[in-house]
């Protein structure tokens, strides 16, 4: 479904079939959303969607909570990447440049993956996935996802199975939830370095808070936990193995055609990211974990 009908209008909500999906699933199944494979989890502690394309967590809430992901109604077809949930920008972030000739935010979410495992109990989940795909690289992904009642935390290993050095970088370009756009402060970027994509990479200090006022594109040199602040709810973004956040909103003008115009101020990404101010250089036989962790603040 990608009509009207598909968009609900309260705030947190996910599409209305994909609540659907979740709401008709007991425990765990599979199903298809959107053309999509996607594994559906329902349990004690909340519910997690998972698409094989693009490995992509599309929506995680705790039990009785809103969902902390946002999900756009009308995704654009296969093989197009889903917006929302957590799109795996890998092994390029953006505009970055690149030792590989990459599109603009790499291959992962375009990708089949494949769940090696799932293993999970009332309190909470942990599934493996990697790559369905041969990746016609030097280096290998593969992903972790931990879910429970308390935090939805999200790993993204790379290893180098190749010959010789090679410069990547990467975000987990995550979609949150909010009430609206205009109401968020972002807390813990104070004082932080940032380059502003929207000011053509002009460079600059953030004073004070972030406070979302319009569009925004900022990479941001900071290696902390931030807390995103709607005004109705505080999550807390920790991370491991990134020195770059970056914070984007299109704003009205610069809405994406599949963000349905009712839906645009839904959403904050908030990006655990290693980018050109923090590539990662790895040898031979190296490892790297990124990881971006979500909790109540
Ligand atoms: O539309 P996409 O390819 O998903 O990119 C969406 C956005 O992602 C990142 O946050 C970049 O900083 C933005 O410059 C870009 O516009």
């Amino acid at each position: 479904m990608s009509d009207a009908s598909n968009s609900s209008t309260s705030a947190y909500a996910l599409p209305v079939s994909l609540q659907t999906l979740v709401d008709e699933t007991q425990g765990q199944r599979d199903a298809t959303w959107e053309g999509r494979q996607v594994l559906i989890l329902n349990q004690v502690w909340g519910s997690l969607v998972l698409s094989r394309e693009g490995g992509q967590v599309l929506h995680f809430a705790p039990q009785g909570q809103a969902p902390w992901l946002w999900m756009s109604s009308t995704p654009k077809p296969l093989p197009a990447a889903i917006r929302g949930g957590i799109p795996l920008c890998w092994p390029r972030f953006g505009d970055e440049a690149s030792d590989i000739d990459l599109p603009f935010h790499g291959i992962a979410r375009k990708m089949s993956w494949q769940i090696d495992a799932v293993d999970g109990d009332d309190e909470g989940v942990e599934i493996h996935i990697s790559p369905a795909e041969a990746v016609d690289l030097q280096l290998f992904p593969r992903c972790v996802i931990l879910a429970s009642a308390q935090r939805l935390r999200v790993e993204l290993i790379t290893e180098h199975r190749g010959t010789t050095p090679v410069r990547f970088t990467q975000a987990l370009h995550t979609y949150l939830a909010v009430q609206d756009t205009h109401s968020c402060r972002v807390e813990g970027l104070t004082g932080a370095r940032y380059i502003d994509k929207m000011k053509g990479g002009q460079e600059a200090d953030q004073v004070g808070e972030l406070v979302i006022r319009g569009p925004l594109d900022r990479i941001y040199h900071s290696s902390v936990p931030l807390v995103l602040n709607d005004g109705h709810r505080r999550l807390r973004i920790g991370k491991e193995g990134s020195d770059s956040s970056v914070v984007w909103h299109p704003g009205v003008e610069g809405r994406p055609a599949d963000v349905p115009e009712a839906e645009l101020n839904g959403y904050l990404c908030v990006e655990a990211a290693c980018t050109r101010l923090d590539p990662i250089w790895l040898p031979p036989g190296g490892q790297h974990l990124l990881a971006q962790e979500l909790s109540l603040a």
